[in-house]
């Protein structure tokens, strides 16, 4: 069956290109001096003088906090508001993981009573309702924003996070103002930490070792190209109904109780956008993503409408009643050696019912091809992959190559461009100018979503490995990466290293990162399938590295963190391998203290040394965090030549 098209054109909105990043708007009359932006982080940072003793002493009450003591709640409250009560507050912070506002409500009983404010900003008064309540905090919906705004309010830059789109938390914060929120989030979360360990006797050491604890500033983006517009990947969701807010501009409302999100009843048959939040039965229709590049955003409108078109041959998948073909339109994006832009666009779907389908995405392929490969806007291949799960996943069980001649993009990366200049001085020139690793991208493979942010994560952890300080001379030194995936951080720091050996539970991605090591000409690099529990650990390194000893250790585990018995076997290394660094990415900086507590706890034979908060997701609630750990000097490493 043939789908012929009419060739109507749908109007779409065009965005403003200049949006201020560290200016704000209006300014709240607080008590006591406004608070200050944050600097707009400079790409040679200067390591802060701030230590983690001083963190201990460094109380969180700032301008905003007391503005929350001026509040329309004048008495204190015995308990928090009750669900459906309306009260109006003044926001004073995100909250870490979920970036909702904080609004601290004066307490009878001296207790902090915190309510939890969807979509709400700091500074911002506000009248909510409160949706639901435990003993000593609240979640509440905005009902209305009340004047004056914020002085760290900004215009969001699409009109789809207006709408709900749950794809940003904060469009409408500040960037300056989100990066000091994560980087007080993350000092707030090392407080405690330091905290505990410099609580009770025994302890004088600790403390005195976390005198020497540097504390970075947080490393954000720093151009606007990068704070929009920064993503390399975006999963579109198909779906046979539109999710239509009930208001462009839209505030809960008074019926909106938890999860319910009121809705027009004008659902269409067919959409390509994002969930709503926390909703995966609506899709949002999105024209244009503010966190993806513009010929991105042109694919993604092009084949909304070609396949709005071609409906009937190519309907979208009904996630309830499990029918339908088209599941996602996924576009990466990637910037190669010779700084070319390199697009692909994959689109997920359900095997095809008959012949029509696939003869209707061929044609969907054929048009693509034709608007954005052929006329060198980078197109470099149309993928489907098609999968029968139920499940959201965009990931397909088997590929098909529809057009193009590769199946990958490549993306260079030169994470020493980030590296501050005092780290680089026993660097020879020739070594910073040909510092580039490439990396092989399918559609299936992960990659970090944020290559300019992963650049400069990079060149945190490289810093932190102490490799580029002697760089000429640790030719001898071992560095294992553990939970490696496809083997960035090794691929990156095999340069400055002997040897280095990545661990990791995924065959695909051990697979990558060994193609990826060829493809560089990296020989020093080796990887191996381990499932790194406490008993294998050490065993797998031992086992591959032929009991080497091992200078520095990255690890990298997911958002969830090490188990206990983890992290007891990395501290209680055997001698002969006992690491004299340890570097601990992470991109949940609650679980790496937590790890970390333990690791540092007692008689531990390391202390810590630096933490470096690096944002990957401007706009978002996530952040990522670099800790170094070094090997006391009573405590003998395996092997002195780091
Ligand atoms: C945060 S990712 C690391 C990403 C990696 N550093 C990169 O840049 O590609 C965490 C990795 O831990 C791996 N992993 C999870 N549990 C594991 C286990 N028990 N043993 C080994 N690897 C594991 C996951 O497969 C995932 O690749």
């Amino acid at each position: 069956m043939h789908c012929t098209l009419p060739t109507t054109r749908l109007p779409f909105i065009t965005l403003p290109s200049r949006l201020p990043l560290y200016r704000s708007t209006h300014r709240l009359p607080l008590p006591g001096p406004p608070p200050t932006p944050a600097a707009p982080p400079s790409m040679s940072r200067t390591p802060s003088k701030r230590t983690a003793a001083e963190l201990v002493a460094t109380s969180r009450h700032n301008a905003v906090d007391e503005a929350t003591d001026q509040s329309t709640l004048a008495q204190p409250l015995e308990r928090l508001p009750k669900r459906g009560a309306t009260v109006d507050v003044q926001v004073s912070s995100l909250a870490y993981g979920t970036g909702l506002g904080v609004a601290r409500l004066p307490s009878s009983a001296g207790e902090s009573l915190v309510l939890f404010v969807r979509r709400a900003i700091p500074g911002e008064r506000v009248r909510v309702r409160v949706v639901s309540r435990r003993r000593n905090f609240a979640e509440a919906v905005v009902v209305e924003r009340l004047e004056p705004s914020s002085p760290f309010a900004v215009a969001p830059r699409c009109r789809h996070f207006l709408e709900g789109c749950g794809g940003c938390t904060f469009q409408n914060l500040l960037y300056a103002k989100q990066l000091e929120e994560k980087e007080s989030q993350v000092r707030a979360i090392y407080q405690g930490l330091f905290q505990r360990l410099s609580a009770g006797d025994a302890r004088a050491a600790t403390a005195a070792a976390l005198e020497q604890v540097r504390f970075e500033p947080i490393v954000g983006a720093t151009e606007l190209s990068e704070v929009y517009g920064y993503r390399n990947k975006m999963e579109f969701t198909f779906g046979p109904r539109r999710w239509i807010p009930a208001n462009t501009v839209r505030e809960e409302s008074p019926s909106d109780h938890g999860d319910h999100q009121p809705e027009a009843p004008a659902p269409t048959d067919f959409a390509l956008g994002l969930h709503a939040p926390r909703r995966y039965d609506k899709v949002l229709a999105i024209e244009d993503c503010a966190l993806q590049g513009d010929v991105a955003n042109e694919i993604l409108r092009f084949v909304e409408r070609r396949c709005r078109q071609r409906v009937a041959c190519l309907p979208p998948y009904d996630n309830a009643a499990h029918t339908g073909f088209l599941r996602n339109l996924v576009i990466r994006s990637a910037v190669n050696a010779a700084g070319e832009r390199e697009l692909m666009v994959n689109v997920v779907t359900s095997p095809p019912d008959g012949p029509h389908e696939d003869e209707a995405l061929r044609q969907l392929a054929d048009e693509v091809w034709e608007a954005f490969a052929e006329s060198g806007r980078g197109l470099v291949c149309v993928l489907q992959n098609i999968t029968t799960t139920k499940s959201g996943v965009a990931v397909g069980e088997r590929e098909v190559r529809l057009k193009g001649s590769r199946s990958a993009l490549e993306q260079a990366l030169r994470p020493l461009r980030w590296v501050a200049p005092a780290y680089l001085r026993n660097m020879p020139p020739e070594r910073l100018q040909q510092h580039t690793v490439l990396y092989r991208i399918s559609a299936n493979s992960f990659f970090q979503p944020n290559p300019v942010q992963s650049e400069k994560l990079l060149a945190r952890i490289l810093e932190a490995t102490g490799l580029l300080e002697t760089a000429s001379s640790n030719r001898q030194t071992f560095v294992v990466d553990l939970f490696c995936g496809t083997g960035s951080i090794s691929l990156c720091v095999a340069a400055f290293a002997a040897r280095v050996l990545g661990l990791e539970l995924s065959e695909s991605a051990v697979a990558d990162a060994r193609a990826n090591a060829e493809r560089n000409r990296i020989v020093n690099a080796e990887f191996a399938v381990a499932n790194l529990d406490h008993e294998t650990l050490w065993k797998a390194v031992q086992t591959a590295s032929i009991s080497q000893a091992v200078d520095v250790l990255v690890v990298d585990p997911p958002r969830a963190g090490m188990n206990p018995r983890q992290v007891r076997a990395i501290v209680e290394a055997p001698a002969a391998v006992r690491p004299r660094r340890i570097v601990y990415v992470s991109c949940n900086p609650a679980t790496q203290v937590r790890d970390l507590e333990m690791m540092l706890a007692g008689d531990s034979p390391y202390r810590l040394r630096s933490v470096a908060p690096v944002d990957q997701f401007p706009h978002t609630p996530h952040m990522e965090a670099v800790a170094m750990l070094e090997i006391r000097d009573d405590k003998g490493a395996g092997n002195a030549s780091a």
